[in-house]
């Protein structure tokens, strides 16, 4: 029995768990359903997610994470419990080092519970670290190198835009504008044009299968179903990326607005850099169709998508417990 290092990224839309010599072991949502009269937690993860708008009064669907701020601590400490329990940290996994990679935005309280939930789980010594970081790393930039790399990572609650170099971040941002606005404007824009409900799950089904953020980039078409708000029958329609481009208009206008603002404060040397390496997109919100494209003719730099970009942060844990000894400023180690 030994102890083998482990990588967290706790994430408002998925949590996935990298464990070193054997890559990414876990990867579900962060959905934990609970018994509303006996405080019960009912499901976790994927069996909770498809319970998602489909409940009885009596359980609740939550999302403990959603905002990238921690919006229900124990249900938080009670998935992450769950989730390193699930890889049997006690026994085949004897007292590992554990790092985790919560939202940007939480408070010192939060990180001490999160790093007390993880040792009860069997962790040896817990380290948090800052997802822009960690993405970058797991996406293959050098980023201890004395030169600029710039990152953007969009996620389910949060988008985080940093610029670093020589291992630690020069100028950053972090904008509560991510996957489940998008989802959000969808909705709300089938809501207003067309006076239907749809669900959740309906509407990012629909960002990801013909949505565009690049005028003309997409032309797909897709039938959707929810319920009338005049009848309140079923109702089934058809939506084309061209609208969905204008619904997510404004949401992705934030997103560049604050990537610029980024780079007007950074250094001219890490600037210049920029323009020669380009930016990497990360997060699940990195395949939103035309983001890239957008980015790029926005702040006229290349913008690169990475590989397999909602596993950057998993992956950058694995890489960075490998390093752990040289890191700068870790947080709470
Ligand atoms: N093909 C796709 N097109 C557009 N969006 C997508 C696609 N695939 C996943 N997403 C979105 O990516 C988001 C989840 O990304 P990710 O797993 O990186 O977030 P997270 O790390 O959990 O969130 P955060 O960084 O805010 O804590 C969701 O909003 C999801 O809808």
């Amino acid at each position: 029995m030994f102890a083998r290092d482990i990588g967290i990224d706790l994430g408002t839309a998925n949590v996935l768990i990298h464990v070193k010599g054997r890559g990414i072991v876990l990867n579900e949502p962060s959905v934990v359903a609970i018994d509303k009269n006996t405080n019960r937690v009912l499901a976790v993860g994927e069996e909770a997610r498809r319970m998602v708008g489909r409940t009885p009064g009596n359980i609740v669907v939550y999302r403990p994470l959603k905002d990238g701020v921690i919006a229900d601590f124990d249900v938080t400490e009670a998935m992450l419990k769950h989730f390193i329990n699930k890889l049997n940290v006690k026994g085949f996994l004897s007292k590992p080092r554990i790092l985790i990679c919560c939202p940007t935005n939480i408070t010192s309280v939060e990180q001490k519970a999160i790093k007390e939930a993880a040792e009860k789980s069997g962790g040896k010594k817990i380290y948090l670290e800052e997802e822009p970081k960690v993405a970058a790393i797991g996406a293959g930039m050098e980023i201890f190198q004395p030169s600029g790399n710039m990152v953007v990572d969009i996620g389910g609650g949060t988008t985080d835009i940093a610029v670093l170099s020589m291992g630690d971040i020069v100028t950053s941002s972090s904008i509560k504008m991510a996957g489940d606005k998008f989802d959000m404007e969808i909705l709300n824009y089938i809501k207003r044009e067309y006076k239907l409900l749809i669900g959740e799950r309906t509407s990012e089904d629909i960002k990801m299968k013909i949505a565009t953020v690049f005028p003309g980039g997409r032309n797909e078409e897709m039938d959707i179903r929810g319920r009338d708000m005049v009848s309140g029958l079923p109702r089934t329609l058809t939506v084309r990326s061209a609208e969905i481009e204008q619904a997510l208009h404004e949401s992705v206008a934030v997103i560049v607005q604050a990537a610029k603002s980024v780079l007007e404060r950074t250094p001219p040397e890490l600037s210049a850099d920029i323009i020669d390496r380009g930016v990497i997109l990360t997060g699940g919100g990195a395949l939103l169709h035309g983001i890239d494209q957008l980015l790029s003719d926005e702040l006229r730099v290349p913008v690169l998508i990475a590989e397999n970009p909602m596993d950057c942060v998993a992956i950058g844990t694995g890489i960075m417990l490998d390093n752990i000894d040289r890191l700068p400023n870790r947080r709470l180690g």
